[in-house]
C-alpha cells in the first residue's frame, strides 16, 4: 500500500492526520454483462478523514451512491477492498456485516424512512432498542438539542415538517455515534431553508461532536458544508476540492462534459488520490 494509500485531502486540518474512518483500496464494481456492461467504479482507492465532513459530487451516473453504498456495506464489490475502522468489510459473511453496520454505521437517507406509528424519540432510539443496547443518556441529550427537538420528542412523523422528520433521522443516525454516518442526498427533499437546517446540524455534529460524515449530493451549496469534496467522473475520483465554498464546486462542475466525462486535470494530483 505505498503508491496507492488512500487520499489524505482534508487531512492536514484534522488531528491525527492519515486517520481514516473509511477506507477503500483498489475497489471495483461492474454492472451487466457485454454491451450491457457498466463499469461503475473503476479501482477508486481513497480515505475518509476521521471527524471530518466530506461530500462526494459528481455528474449522473458517475459512481457515486455506488461508492457510498460498497463503502458502506450495502452492496459488494468486485474486486478490492473497503475497510471500516480496522475492520476488512470485504471478508465479512452476511451476519457480521448486518451487525456491523448495525453498530459502527449511521445512515441517513433523502426519504426520512420513520416509523409512523413511534413517536419521534422513539424512532431516535429505535435501532439501539432493536440491538438491545441503552443510549448514553448525556449524549442523547446532546444530539436532541444539536438538532433543535426538544419541544417535539412526543410528536409523530405526520405531525412534524419534512424538515423536523430529516432532523429525527439525522438524530436516530448520530444517536449510537457510529464510526461514521453515510448520507444519500439528505437535503433532496426539502426547501432550502429546512435542507440548510438539516446540513448545519450534520456540519455542527462534526465539529462539535467529532462525528465522521460522508454525503453524496448533486448541489454545490450543499457540498459547501463539508470539509472536503471528492469528485467522481466515470468511476474514478478525479479532483478533491478542500474548504470548498459552493462557487469553486459549481465552477469544479462545470468541468465535466455533456456525457459527464471530466475535461480537466485534477488540481491536487499531490493528493494521493487515484486519479488516474
Ligand atoms: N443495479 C444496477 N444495474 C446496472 N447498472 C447500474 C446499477 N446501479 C448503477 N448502475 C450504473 O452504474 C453507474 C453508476 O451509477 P450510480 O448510481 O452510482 O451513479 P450516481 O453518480 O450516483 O448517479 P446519480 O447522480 O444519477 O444518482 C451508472 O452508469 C448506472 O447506470
Amino acid at each position: 500500500m505505498t503508491n496507492t494509500a488512500p487520499s489524505t485531502a482534508g487531512a492536514e486540518h484534522a488531528p491525527g492526520a492519515g486517520d481514516f474512518a473509511a477506507r477503500t483500496q483498489q475497489i471495483a464494481k461492474v454492472y451487466g454483462r457485454g454491451d450491457a456492461q457498466v463499469v461503475a467504479l473503476d479501482a477508486v482507492t481513497v480515505g475518509i478523514p476521521r471527524g471530518r465532513f466530506t461530500a462526494i459530487m459528481g455528474p449522473s451516473g458517475s459512481g457515486k451512491s455506488t461508492l457510498m453504498h460498497c463503502m458502506a456495506g450495502l452492496d459488494s464489490v468486485d474486486s478490492g477492498q473497503v475497510l471500516i475502522g480496522d475492520t476488512e468489510l470485504t471478508r465479512l459473511k452476511d451476519k457480521q456485516l448486518t451487525r456491523l453496520r448495525r453498530d459502527k454505521i449511521g445512515f441517513i437517507f433523502q426519504a426520512f424512512n420513520l416509523v409512523p406509528t413511534l413517536t419521534a424519540l422513539e424512532n431516535i432510539t429505535l435501532p439501539m432498542d432493536i440491538a438491545g443496547r441503552k443510549a448514553d443518556k448525556e449524549w442523547l441529550d446532546a444530539v436532541i438539542d444539536t438538532v433543535g427537538l426538544r419541544p417535539r420528542l412526543k410528536h409523530r412523523p405526520t405531525e412534524l415538517s419534512g424538515g423536523q422528520q430529516q432532523r429525527v433521522a439525522c438524530a436516530r443516525a448520530l444517536a449510537s455515534r457510529p464510526e461514521i454516518i453515510f448520507a444519500d442526498e439528505p437535503t433532496g427533499n426539502l426547501d432550502s431553508r429546512s435542507g440548510a437546517e438539516v446540513l448545519g446540524f450534520l456540519r455542527d455534529s462534526v465539529r462539535r461532536m467529532g462525528q465522521t460524515i460522508v454525503m453524496v449530493t448533486h448541489d454545490p451549496s450543499a457540498a459547501a458544508y463539508a470539509d472536503q469534496v471528492l469528485f467522481l467522473s466515470d468511476g474514478q475520483i478525479v479532483d478533491t476540492m478542500t474548504e470548498p465554498t459552493a462557487e469553486r464546486v459549481l465552477e469544479r462542475m462545470k468541468g465535466f462534459d455533456a456525457g459527464g466525462h471530466n475535461t480537466r486535470p485534477a488540481s491536487t494530483p499531490e493528493s494521493g488520490v487515484s486519479a488516474r
